[in-house]
């Protein structure tokens, strides 16, 4: 059915606790939500971007005028648009990964929600539930962090990630080995904070039998990275540098990376995350699903997608109350270490009303 209009809405969360990365402290997120009117459905899309270019270069204010001046007239004026149009009707718009994400998977939940058919089958989901690990920022102390990491442990989180940056890094690593032993899956995230020239550094992490360190380096050092990885003995992973299945196809060809953080948000949508994941099949790399503090609406995608086979290790995929005291959708509650795949139609899940009232900052009507 044709789309009739489309909502922009604005909804503000606090945070459980502030999560510190390298490039800065969250206690509060400002997120950005498409829905979109058509006479069969209405779907709901979530725009990862935060409030302020730091994680890449979108941010909530910029996704909202490129969606109102850009991204939806283009939608209008294409006329009837499948889901698996709209990524191609939008490509003349340079960039904007993030909130043509938000406007693609609200046309591709509204569409399948009409059909009846759930996210997780349209993805090619093989699995029921996913394992969840679990993002840690940086902490005060070694003593805050262990506390924190033992928390996780208890609820049952199969993988631990670290945020580490310099300063950061082989002293709380080491504590939570020392803490809590070997066999617990551990890894670490730098969000860019290293150059290559901290590569000895950084090989000392090698004792700790990470999984891999994720995104050591700037985004567009590819080849920073490939040299990095010849001189640690830890799996690179890659999160901001990976924007499309292209990239990751580039960064897999120069041996800058062994394993790909998939991140819908990050590269442009649902559908070509499915491409990075089949791109990154094809050459035997393992794949997990990374976070963005979604609220339900976008958890809910990221467990669909992490359902896909190649998705072999567990992903950022946390439950509800790791960031939200009160969810926007009914929230996602850990059972031994997974969380359900939704099973109703579309997405599965919609935003409780009472909750989004509540919580809507702003708000506009896009007529089509
Ligand atoms: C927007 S800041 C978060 C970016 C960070 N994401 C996480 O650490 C996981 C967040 C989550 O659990 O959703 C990453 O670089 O992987
Ligand atoms: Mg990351």
């Amino acid at each position: 059915a044709p789309v009739e209009g489309i909502e922009l809405r604005r909804v503000g969360l606090p945070l459980v606790a502030p999560f510190r990365t390298s490039f800065g402290t969250q206690t509060h997120r400002d997120v950005l939500l498409v829905r979109v009117v058509t006479g069969a459905a209405e779907g709901w899309g979530e725009c990862v971007a935060m409030a302020d270019p730091l994680y890449s270069e979108e941010y909530v204010d910029g996704a909202v005028d490129v969606l109102r001046r850009f991204l939806v007239p283009r939608l209008a004026a294409a006329g009837r648009v499948d889901a698996a149009s709209v990524a191609q009707v939008l490509a003349p718009v340079h960039g904007h990964r993030m909130a043509k994400a938000a406007l693609e998977l609200a046309v591709l939940d509204a569409e399948l929600r009409a059909s009846g058919t759930p996210l997780a089958r349209h993805l090619g989901a093989v699995h029921d539930r996913v394992p969840c690990g679990v993002s840690v920022g940086i902490m005060d102390s070694v003593p805050a962090l262990l506390g924190a990491v033992g928390e996780y442990l208890d609820q049952g989180y199969v993988r631990i990630k670290l945020k580490i940056e310099p300063g950061w890094d082989v002293e709380p690593v080491r504590a939570v080995r020392e803490r809590f032993g070997d066999d617990v899956l551990l890894q670490v995230d730098a969000n860019t904070a290293y150059t290559l020239a901290d590569a000895r550094h950084l090989a000392r992490l090698d004792p700790f039998d990470l999984l891999l360190v994720e995104q050591p380096l700037p985004e567009d050092d590819v080849l920073g990275h490939a040299a990095l990885a010849r001189q640690i003995a830890t799996p690179v992973c890659l999160d901001e540098s990976i924007t499309s299945a292209r990239a990751a196809a580039e960064a897999i060809t120069l041996g800058a990376c062994s394993i790909v953080n998939v991140k819908p948000g990050r590269v442009g949508g649902y559908l070509e995350a499915r491409r990075i994941h089949d791109v990154c099949a094809a050459h035997g790399v393992p794949v997990w699903c990374g976070g963005m503090l979604e609220t339900g609406i976008g958890r809910a995608a990221n467990v669909a997608l992490a359902a896909l086979p190649g998705f072999t290790l567990p992903g950022d995929t946390s439950a509800s109350d790791r960031y939200y005291r009160t969810d926007l959708t009914e929230p996602f509650v850990l059972a031994e270490g997974h969380l359900g795949v939704p099973t109703g139609p579309g997405t599965g899940v919609v935003p409780v009303p009472e909750v989004l009232e509540e919580v809507t900052t702003w708000r506009e009507w896009l007529p089509l």
